[in-house]
């Protein structure tokens, strides 16, 4: 049996609800814990399913709760942890619809790394979206995937890459109706597209008649033959050349001003993994490449710190990086942990209901979290 106390909130009609677990039930759960804390140590999986996937009734959520197989759950593992889940809210119609928690580091670093997290999309905003996508069609190509056109707020997403959304990382191209121009700012540097051949796919982006920024050859320093195009906006792609790879849209470059300072928020902050980085004295830069996974089968993030420079001007064009996760609520605690700046508090978007928060990397840099399975059920 779970005992459960109901404090009505002044502000809204919502419950606020904590559960407490019956001297009986405790034996069970081998702690004195209370049943909240017991829910954050079961697997995320579980969790995205109690309090994500949709409202959760609180009858099932109560049985759910003094169910014997999922007491387990409820051990040895709870009393290393330190979170707290201190804010459940049951709206007037007796669903669970919205949770809180408040984390320690120690944890989150553990759950992170759990997490399935993956690069979904990287989205920036074109002048012509016509334009574009013959660009990345016929030059680059890439495939269109879908396209979304959403006239009450005067925009139309078109989505590109080299396959399926749910298994690639692709480009979600944003028109906003009558804007034609945008500013790409200092910050933003370019997106890698992995080619077998640099020479052959320049000649074709030639013969297209689009611009080369920079001829084929190896990358000053290095040994890896590029060259670097720009769409129809001006945005840079890097041509690298490489083996197949499943992923041919492969690196997203932004400049920061503290390599180290980055590298430690998005390690602990997003759960991403320091693939590489290298410095390139001779030309006064250092790169570092994260990620969920490694270089040639997953898309990463570039970071490049040049020497002396500590501020950017990221302009208006480039938006975001979408990350799916499990959880957009422990999320957005683990990255207020690090001291992130969310600012877009975790929830369902209106209209859509996919479960998102964003927030800011410490050079103002744009990433939104996006519920895994709010995202799978987008792509139906
Ligand atoms: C292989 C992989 O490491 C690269 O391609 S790095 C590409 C290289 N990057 C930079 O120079 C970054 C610093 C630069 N000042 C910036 O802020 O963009 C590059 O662009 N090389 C140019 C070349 O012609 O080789």
């Amino acid at each position: 049996m779970v005992m459960v106390r109901i404090f009505p909130m002044a502000a809204n009609s919502s419950l606020r609800l904590s559960y407490v677990p019956s001297p009986e039930a405790a034996p069970r759960c081998r702690s004195s814990f209370t049943a909240t804390r017991h829910v954050l140590s079961i697997a995320p999986s579980r969790r995205a399913i109690l309090f994500h996937l949709a409202s959760v009734n609180l009858v099932d959520f109560r049985n759910w709760c003094s169910d014997a197989p999922h007491a387990q759950f409820f051990g040895i593992k709870s009393l290393k942890l330190k979170a707290e889940m201190n804010d459940v809210v049951v709206n007037s119609a007796g669903n669970l619809a919205r949770v809180s928690t408040t984390v320690s580091q120690e944890d989150s670093l553990d759950w992170v790394k759990k997490d399935n997290r993956r690069l979904l999309h990287v989205v920036y905003r074109v002048g012509d979206l016509e334009k574009t996508i013959k660009f990345y069609t016929e030059c680059l190509g890439m495939k269109l995937l879908r396209k979304r056109d959403i006239p009450e707020e005067r925009y139309t997403n078109a989505f590109l890459g080299y396959g399926p959304e749910d298994s690639h990382f692709v480009a979600e191209l944003t028109y906003n109706y009558g804007v034609d121009k945008y500013d790409l700012g200092t910050g933003f540097g370019h997106f890698g597209v992995a080619v077998e051949d640099v020479a052959k796919a320049v000649d074709l982006i030639k013969a297209k008649g689009g611009k080369v920024a920079r001829e084929p050859g190896p990358v000053k320093g290095g040994k890896t033959v590029i060259a670097f195009i720009e769409d129809p906006d001006g945005y840079k792609f890097e041509l690298l050349e490489r083996g197949p790879t499943p992923e041919p849209l492969c690196q997203v470059m932004l400049r920061v001003g503290n390599l180290d300072r980055s590298i430690e928020f998005y390690q602990k902050a997003f759960g991403m993994e320091l693939l590489r980085k290298r410095d390139n004295p001779e030309y006064k830069y250092t790169v570092a490449m994260l990620g969920y996974g490694p270089e040639d089968k997953n898309a990463v993030l570039e970071l490049t710190y040049n020497y002396g420079v500590e501020e950017y001007d990221n302009g208006n064009a480039y938006a975001q990086i979408a990350i799916g996760t499990d959880d957009v609520y422990r999320t957005a605690e683990i990255i207020k942990l690090y001291g992130g700046k969310v600012t877009r508090e975790p929830g369902p978007l209106p209209g859509i209901n996919t479960k998102i928060t964003a927030c800011m990397d410490p050079d103002g840099w744009k990433v939104v979290f996006v519920d895994n399975l709010d995202f799978s059920k987008e792509l139906e």
